[in-house]
């Protein structure tokens, strides 16, 4: 279903110099909120976007950015302010287009109760880390975000800049935002974070281009790009992270460059489907955390076990030599502690101490 608000949006897009292939079909529904799906067939390698850079919401681009700068805050925090503050102005925005189809906040864990929290992930690796994360952003609130109320160039609305808008901000940005370039940081991407996640099986990418590739020529294109590049020397950015682990886009340092971001297919999708993206390969438990959901049959989910309670168990069965050497032979097969990109949510205790 085309909902106002998604017609809002694109009228948005087209005023903001997005272009998207007409064989996208965006759907809109008040239980699974929006998603993407192929109105036509769709060719691996098909351009289906193009992004303007300074169409994105991020620290630079901000009518915040001043005063986030000079309060010398950056990354999320700044990136959070950002968000709260161009809410805070509603229509004035030059994002309202886009900011009216965020749902108010993402249903995180870190945004749930604290009797929640403790009902639902008790016994479970996240109740710890959830837990903490709440602290922690309670602390970030009065350290930075309460201390802005009171700078006067801005005149901020402050019922924008409460604790829980600021948790509905860290919640928007965990499961909604990448990271652009080095010049932009993270940003919110509108567009490319509509596409829901299926877990190592996506059908599109998302990409930085530099604009030194851009090209007028498009010999192979087909009815479904938007005009593609001859050359793209791309790289490939996941919601919150370098997909490929490796330095950010540099290319980028002043805001008025012309790179643009693309969504490139990477799959063939057959007319009717759903146009998934990928969040990374990811466990439940990370799943949940950052997005909020879980995947069924997800090949990617593990079980972390505390080290120290296999070591306990280990002992009341076995001398303490026979524990050392299973021990050893386990990390001689490559059990560890995870170093995942992940392994803040797997991490298993390293302490490999002896023990008889
Ligand atoms: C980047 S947004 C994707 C667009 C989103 N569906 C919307 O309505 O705007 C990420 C959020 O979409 C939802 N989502 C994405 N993939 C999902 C999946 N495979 N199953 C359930 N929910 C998913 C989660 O709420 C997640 O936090």
């Amino acid at each position: 279903m085309v909902t106002r608000r998604l017609r809002a949006f694109k009228r948005w897009m087209k005023s903001h110099g997005f272009q998207y292939s007409d064989a996208l079909e965006f759907t809109d529904s008040p239980e699974q909120g929006i998603a993407v799906k192929a109105l036509c067939e769709l060719k691996e390698g098909d351009v289906v976007a193009k992004i303007p850079k300074n169409a994105c919401l991020t620290v630079k681009t901000s009518g915040a950015r001043d005063m986030i700068e000079d309060s010398g805050l950056d990354g999320i925090l700044g990136l959070a302010v950002a968000l709260m503050y161009e809410r805070s102005i509603g229509e004035e925005s030059p994002w309202a287009g886009y900011l009216q189809l965020l749902p108010d906040q993402e249903c995180l864990p870190l945004i749930w109760t604290l009797n929640e929290v403790n009902k639902l992930l008790v016994g479970t690796e996240l109740h710890k880390t959830v837990q903490e994360d709440k602290a922690l952003i309670y602390e970030d609130w009065k350290e930075n975000i309460l201390p802005l109320l009171d700078l006067a160039p801005l005149k901020l609305n402050t019922k924008f800049f409460g604790i829980e808008q600021y948790f509905a901000a860290k919640s928007l940005i965990a499961s909604r935002s990448f990271e652009i370039d080095e010049y932009h940081g993270s940003g919110m991407v509108p567009f490319a974070d509509l596409f829901n996640h299926k877990t190592g099986a996506e059908d599109v990418h998302f990409t930085t281009i530099s604009s030194h590739d851009e090209s007028d020529s498009d010999s192979d294109s087909n009815n479904n790009d938007v005009e593609a590049n001859e050359e793209p020397s791309a790289t490939t950015l996941i919601l919150g992270k370098d997909f490929n682990g490796s330095e950010l886009d540099s290319s980028s340092v002043s805001g008025d460059d012309m790179t643009v971001l693309e969504m490139i297919m990477v799959k063939d999708v057959c007319v009717g489907a759903e146009v998934f993206n990928t969040y990374g390969l990811l466990s439940n438990a990370a799943l949940l955390h950052r997005y909020g959901f879980t995947e069924q049959d997800n090949l990617y989910d593990i079980v972390n076990i505390d080290l120290e309670l296999v070591l306990q168990w280990s002992r009341s069965l076995y001398s303490g030599r026979y524990s050392r050497a299973r021990v050893s032979m386990w990390r001689r097969l490559g059990y560890s502690a995870c170093v995942s990109q992940n392994s803040e949510y797997f991490e298993i205790s390293t302490d490999w101490g002896t023990t008889d």
